[in-house]
């Protein structure tokens, strides 16, 4: 197997916050949803992939290969998406075309403006015109059009309605026709990565909490619901996490290690998250 990212032992220290040995991989030709709450560290990993930070420790490989500074060849065939659009306010999006003709050796004019016409953004009006969402695109699109092997996407999605949320994840889908193509993405809208994510890695205060194939997770994965009492004839090594709820106790278990006498919900991303960062230990 190949990867497009290949993090290890990443550390970053800031006063009141610290990336703790930070390790994952994005399998090429995969898309991987980076998921954690707010200020659990998703941007600070993105920087440090980017070299946009200096790491403290570890190493971070993109397509095999060290990312340094001066690395244009890798940094060519990389598309990145932050929340906000990072273009001065005034141009439109037809001026930033004639900007970006001159920034990448690949720059694609004529499927920037497909593009811009398939998703239905206005080309003659400054940034500071456009509504959130065609920011957005437009920023998705000044990504694709250099024609990147890998789109490395912060919150992409966020603060969008859920048609404009729709258009983006088929534009990331028709990316992802070619199997060189790979996508980190980080979001809260675990609804989005169920969605389109082949890999879920979660972080939490700083730490990798797992990092696993979306499909073994939602499958694999069970919730038990019922009394403390009843909860004791479960085998222990069945049990992952358990929570209290209003009816009694929720224990996320490994399907394998239950018997089919015991009744099982299918997980959501979002409640196996909320297991992790609020359930214990058991
Ligand atoms: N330059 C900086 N100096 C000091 N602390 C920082 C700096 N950048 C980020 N932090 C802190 O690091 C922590 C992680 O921030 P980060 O932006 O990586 O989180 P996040 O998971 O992307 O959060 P969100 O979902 O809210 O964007 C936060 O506590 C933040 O305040």
């Amino acid at each position: 197997m190949t990867y497009a990212i290949e993090v290890s032992n990443l550390r970053k220290k800031f006063n009141q916050f610290q990336l703790n040995d930070i390790s994952f991989s994005l399998p090429t030709g995969t898309i991987m949803g980076f998921v954690g709450e707010n200020g659990a560290g998703k941007t600070t990993t993105i920087k440090c992939i980017l070299s946009l930070l200096k790491k403290d420790a570890g190493t971070i490989k993109i397509f095999g290969s060290n990312i340094k500074d001066d690395n244009l060849t890798i940094k060519e065939q990389i598309g990145v998406v932050f929340d906000d659009i990072h273009f001065p306010e005034t141009l439109t999006a037809q001026q930033i075309n004639k900007f970006l003709q001159e920034t990448y050796v690949n720059w694609d004019t004529s499927y920037y403006f497909d593009l811009l016409k398939q998703l239905k953004v206005t080309i003659n009006k400054p940034i500071k015109e456009l509504s959130r969402g065609m920011k957005m695109k437009l920023s998705i699109i000044i990504a694709l059009a250099h024609h990147p092997k890998l789109l490395i996407l912060d919150e992409p999605t966020s603060g969008l309605d859920p048609i404009v949320r729709d258009e983006i994840l088929d534009l990331f889908l028709e990316f992802m026709q070619d199997e060189k193509h790979s996508i980190l993405f980080s979001s809260h809208i675990t609804s989005d990565l169920e969605k389109i994510a082949d890999y879920i890695t979660f972080i939490h205060e700083g730490e990798i909490l797992f990092s696993e194939n979306k499909d073994v997770l939602l499958y694999e994965l069970g919730i038990w619901k019922g009394s403390k009492e009843q909860s004791l004839e479960l085998p222990t090594n069945a049990k992952i996490r358990s929570r209290e709820s209003a009816y009694g106790v929720e224990i996320l278990v490994k399907r394998n290690e239950v018997s089919s006498a015991f009744q099982l919900d299918q997980p959501t991303i979002e409640e196996i998250m909320l297991f992790f960062v609020k359930g214990v230990r058991v």
